[in-house]
């Protein structure tokens, strides 16, 4: 079997049934031929799609005549593949450069297809869910455009020491190391326009040179802008991030930029641990009836489709953009709320799911 043939074949099979837009070619790490027996190696961050790939291998070099098919897997990125020519600019794998945060033993990105579902408030409680039971926590506020963090976690007037070496030392918030574009700007007030280069710059110091601790974070919660822009696809394609969850409200517009979400995530390689419905009902204070205040939610069904699941339900209540006004996450501020211990019950699904 000539190794061009195989390279041609394996760059001809795209992983569309997956929702990503590369092809076989695109995740190979290493190659052996011998007569018509074959090794490859092949990249993939999760097990999630261990069999569906070795199924797709193994049936396309069986048609260009392998009779010997051994496939192995790595989680570490892949290297370009066609070392002899260096490939244009626009087919270089955006995955070579991927790097791991320091000083940090698990990130989660916390995400939204769209604006206003509450992404900032489940990022903050995560973060501060996770601290409850004792963990480490950092919190990055990388919405570039509306940094909310600051004031959820009212640390809008700490300051942000930088070390000789340029490092960042991040304030501490309810116990929580946090950082935020917010707290370096001058004013509130000031509206933030990042132009491509500057905004690459400022995320990559906000992904690397912060001294998030003296010996290791155990959870680093990265609350993302919503949408699916830049910085989302630059976070994806520089730094390694353990799973991001999804945020939204159960009304069908918001889920159909799920979808986007979920797509978006498979592209750059960053495996989903699921989504988080939140604002999903209310529960009238004096008949203590549910009311489902969006409809009735497809969000499971949307989660079956994309092959994930739902994290947990938060209801709407009042206290939880109060305190998050007053700038108290609601699981530090009223632990006996139905959203407290929503937030609790998400965080203990999302640890078991990082571990297992
Ligand atoms: N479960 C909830 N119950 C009541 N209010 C909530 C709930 N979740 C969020 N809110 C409130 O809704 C508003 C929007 O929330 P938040 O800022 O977290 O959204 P977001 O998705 O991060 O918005 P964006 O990214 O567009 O700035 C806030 O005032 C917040 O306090």
């Amino acid at each position: 079997m000539a190794l061009q043939g195989v390279i041609d074949r394996l760059k001809k099979t795209s992983l569309e049934e997956i929702g990503v837009s590369f092809s076989l070619a695109d995740i190979l790490r290493d190659m052996k031929i011998e007569g018509n027996s074959i090794y490859i190696k092949l990249f993939s961050p999760s097990d999630k799609y261990h069999d569906f790939l070795k199924k797709k291998a193994e049936q396309v070099l069986r048609e260009i005549g392998a009779e010997n098919v051994d496939i192995e897997f790595t989680n570490e990125p892949p290297k370009a593949t066609a070392p002899q020519t260096p490939p244009p600019q626009a087919q270089q794998n955006p995955f070579e450069n991927k790097r791991r945060i320091p000083k940090v033993k698990k990130v989660i990105a916390v995400a939204s297809g769209k604006g206003g579902v509450g992404k900032s408030t489940v990022a903050v409680n995560l973060a501060a869910a996770l601290k409850r039971m004792g963990y480490d926590v950092g919190y990055l506020d990388a919405d570039m455009y509306g940094p909310s963090g600051p004031t959820m976690l009212g640390a809008k007037d700490k300051q942000v020491l930088a070390r000789e070496d340029g490092k960042l030392i991040p304030p501490v918030a309810h116990g929580i190391k946090m950082m935020s574009i917010g707290l370096l700007l001058p004013s509130e007030d000031t509206p933030v326009i990042w132009r491509g280069p500057v905004l690459f710059k400022a995320l990559s110091q906000f992904l690397f040179d912060i001294d998030w601790a003296e010996d290791q974070l155990d959870f680093l919660i990265i609350d993302l802008p919503p949408g699916t822009g830049d910085v989302q696809i630059t976070l994806g394609q520089t730094a390694e991030i353990d799973g991001a969850v999804i945020v939204t409200t159960p009304q069908d517009v918001a889920l159909i930029d799920v979808k986007k979400g979920i797509q978006m995530f498979n592209e750059v390689m960053i495996p989903v641990i699921g989504i988080v419905e939140n604002m999903s009902y209310f529960v009238c204070p004096d008949s203590g009836k549910r009311y489902e205040i969006f409809g009735k939610s497809r969000t499971e069904e949307v989660a079956k489709q994309y092959n994930t699941e739902i994290l947990g339900k938060v209801p709407i209540e009042p206290k939880v953009a109060e305190f998050g006004d007053l700038g108290i996450p609601v699981v530090l501020a009223k632990e006996d709320s139905e959203s407290s211990k929503a937030f609790m019950s998400i965080a203990e699904r999302i640890i078991k799911k990082l571990t297992v």
